[in-house]
């Protein structure tokens, strides 16, 4: 039975009556909107864990946009008939004042990983991720936290995070899970109409691709092509196509080294960013 809770207190409570028994608690923050890849972070949570809780807090600290705040889905009923389906044990549901002071400050060194990429275009982005993953931590402490590997740079911020912090805890990166047509799942996606929906695959299209060509291209020539593809698109800006080391977001040697790289994709179609990710190997 799904236990909703929604303020700090309680949920520390709730949790020390688990601990105490010495069950292994997991962790899977999001922002609600759910739909199979929040499942499947569920999933692997239960999978490894005694007790599952999910978070859903639309952080207005980490939208740089505040457009994109004020669209950003809110189905609160439909997702908890969705966690109590999937079998999550808890949902911690707080509200902005639960877990933000006023003119609260927050800054924290993450180094390169911080500002590449969608760092750039999205200025101050990970500041506010950071800034409610550490209260999340700190008041679950949980043993293993979820993540999806569609936003595959927000896990190595978040592990950076927890490196600069010493956190007691094991990060996880799930598998993106995909519609049949390879769009990944995205809270976004239902922002986007029939036509928008069609020119969006686009992105996960010239992941495969560049996956296919890696051995016989430049990395160059990869991304230049992708950008071109994109920019002369209907529909379709794009931000960045680009394939880097998949540790440390660089621009790799030669592709025909041992460093496993990753290739990054982000556009607007239409008025809907959307962002998609493939490891090259
Ligand atoms: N398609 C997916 N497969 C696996 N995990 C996913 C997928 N989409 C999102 N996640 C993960 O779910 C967690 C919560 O993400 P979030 O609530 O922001 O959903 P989202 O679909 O990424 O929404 P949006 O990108 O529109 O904000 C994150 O760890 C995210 O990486
Ligand atoms: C990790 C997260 C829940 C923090 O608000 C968010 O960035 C997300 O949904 O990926
Ligand atoms: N899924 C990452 C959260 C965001 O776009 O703000």
């Amino acid at each position: 039975m799904l236990q909703v809770i929604h303020t700090k207190n309680e949920l520390i409570a709730a949790l020390a009556r688990f601990k105490a028994e010495g069950k292994v608690i997991g962790l899977v923050p999001t922002m609600g909107a759910l739909h199979d890849g929040h499942i499947s972070l569920i999933q692997y949570s239960k999978q490894q864990c005694d007790i599952t809780v999910a978070s859903i807090f639309v952080n207005p600290t980490q939208f740089n946009d505040p457009a994109d705040l004020e669209r950003y889905p809110r189905p609160i009923e439909r997702d908890t008939v969705k966690l109590q389906e999937a079998g999550c044990d808890i949902l911690f549901l707080p509200s902005v004042s639960e877990m933000y002071a006023e003119n609260e400050q927050w800054h924290i060194d993450l180094g390169r990983v911080e500002h590449v990429l969608e760092g750039a275009f999205r200025p101050g982005h990970y500041q506010g991720v950071t800034q409610i993953v550490k209260k999340l931590f700190d008041v679950v402490k949980p043993d293993f936290a979820f993540f999806g590997q569609k936003d595959y740079q927000q896990f190595l911020v978040i592990s950076k995070m927890v490196e600069i912090f010493k956190m007691p805890l094991k990060l996880v990166c799930c598998p993106t899970i995909r519609e049949k047509d390879g769009l990944a799942m995205s809270s976004r996606n239902i922002h986007l109409s029939e036509t928008e929906r069609n020119a969006s695959l686009m992105l996960s299209k010239l992941l495969f691709a560049a996956k296919n060509q890696i051995s016989a291209k430049t990395i160059e020539a990869i991304e230049n092509e992708a950008m071109s593809l994109m920019r002369t698109a209907e529909l379709v800006q794009p931000e960045y196509f680009k394939i880097v080391t998949a540790d440390s977001l660089q621009a790799p040697a030669s592709t025909n080294g041992t460093e496993k790289m990753i290739a990054l994709v982000a556009a607007k179609v239409g008025n809907t960013r959307l962002i998609d990710n493939m490891f090259m190997d």
